[in-house]
């Protein structure tokens, strides 16, 4: 099969270098410069497994504008805030024909999909598996080969041939997949596990693995969980999990899955980026609002991941101002 994966970040790369190696033809399209840059440079992308074998793999990737490939299946793993953006500059290569799978965090995206592709032609889910981008063009695929697992569901909850076709090449790569036909709650089932994982490590600086270990940690996860089963059952949708084994979930990942990861969101914080809250613990929020519940608790998280990010940045513009003028001096 054809597959385009649009975003050649720690996730992108991730899957599209293992679909690759299964034997199907792997485009990437990117907008991010230093990667694109050093990925031509280099001749292809550097990978290595838990830190080791760092070995080059050969990738085709290109801007949106230069792109002009007809895939069977486009592979979306772009940050929720970056989507939209890459989907107008892409958008000439689209067609009705083509399916979409995107595992990426967060809600969002699938709206902004819909512009584009046909309702029965988008498949969505969820990746429980850590990648680390080093740099451009540098990745590191956290956990032993076939570890990790991911859900994914059709928008319209009726899988189809090319559907299974799908799951077939996913299965090849050892991505575990788990087709449902539970759209939303196989989606918000992450937004759940996220807002409270991603956001509390993130704040405090610290790994899945010592988030779990903190003696607190289950009622911590209980009142975030609680909280988002509350708004996600008032808007109808048929959870996964219960709420027990959701943090059941929460602490099998974090304490035997991936100890050491800093999610996602840590990785944004970390490097002065904005993070993806507001997809997260915000989407909740509103959520909630539409039902006039006031989900408090991820409304204050929103909050405090924005003051950090805030007050990150602004510290990080006044290091760059005082290097610049001894620069100057
Ligand atoms: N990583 C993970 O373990 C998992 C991620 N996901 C989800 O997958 C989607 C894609 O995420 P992911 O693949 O992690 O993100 P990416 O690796 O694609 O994010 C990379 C983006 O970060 C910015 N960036 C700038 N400098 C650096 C640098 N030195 N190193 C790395 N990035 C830099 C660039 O955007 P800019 O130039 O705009 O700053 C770049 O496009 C998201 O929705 C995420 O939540 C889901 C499961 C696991
Ligand atoms: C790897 C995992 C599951 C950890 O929360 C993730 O989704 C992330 O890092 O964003």
């Amino acid at each position: 099969m054809h597959f385009t994966v649009l975003g050649a970040g720690a996730m992108g790369l991730r899957y599209g270098v293992l679909l690759q190696e299964a034997g199907n033809q792997v485009d990437f399209v990117e907008t991010w410069t230093p990667n694109l840059e050093k990925i031509h440079q280099q001749g292809g992308v550097y990978v290595s497994r838990d830190h080791q074998n760092r070995h080059l793999v050969p990738v085709t990737v290109v801007t949106p504008e230069d792109y002009h490939g007809d895939p069977d299946v486009w592979v979306v793993f772009t940050k929720q805030m970056q989507l939209a953006d890459f989907l107008s500059r892409t958008a000439h290569a689209f067609n009705d024909h083509q399916y979409v799978l995107t595992c990426m965090n967060g809600m969002g995206h699938v709206e902004k999909l819909l512009n584009y592709f046909q309702p029965e032609k988008l498949l969505a889910g969820t990746a429980l598996v850590a990648t680390v981008l080093n740099g451009p063009g540098d990745v590191d695929f956290i956990g032993a080969r076939g570890a990790g697992t991911m859900n994914l569901a059709n928008y319209t909850e009726q899988p189809d041939d090319m559907t299974h076709k799908i799951v077939t090449e996913l299965k090849k790569c050892q991505f575990n997949p788990n087709l449902t036909t539970n759209f939303r709650g196989t989606l918000l089932a992450k937004v759940v596990f996220n807002s409270v994982v991603n956001t509390l490590c993130t704040l405090f600086e610290i790994t899945m693995g010592e988030f779990a270990a903190y003696p607190g940690a289950d009622d911590l996860s209980r009142q975030l969980i609680d909280e988002a089963y509350d708004v996600c059952e008032r808007d109808g949708v048929t959870m996964l999990n219960t709420r027990e084994e959701e943090l059941a979930s929460v602490n099998y990942v974090s304490q035997v899955a991936n100890p050491l990861h800093y999610p996602s969101m840590y990785q944004d914080m970390s490097h002065n980026r904005p993070t993806e809250v507001d997809y997260i613990n915000g989407y909740l929020v509103r959520l909630g609002q539409k039902y006039h519940y006031d989900a408090k608790t991820h409304a204050f998280l929103t909050h405090l991941v924005h003051l950090a990010e805030t007050t990150r940045q602004a510290a990080a513009s006044s290091t760059s101002t005082v290097t610049q003028k001894q620069a100057e001096a």
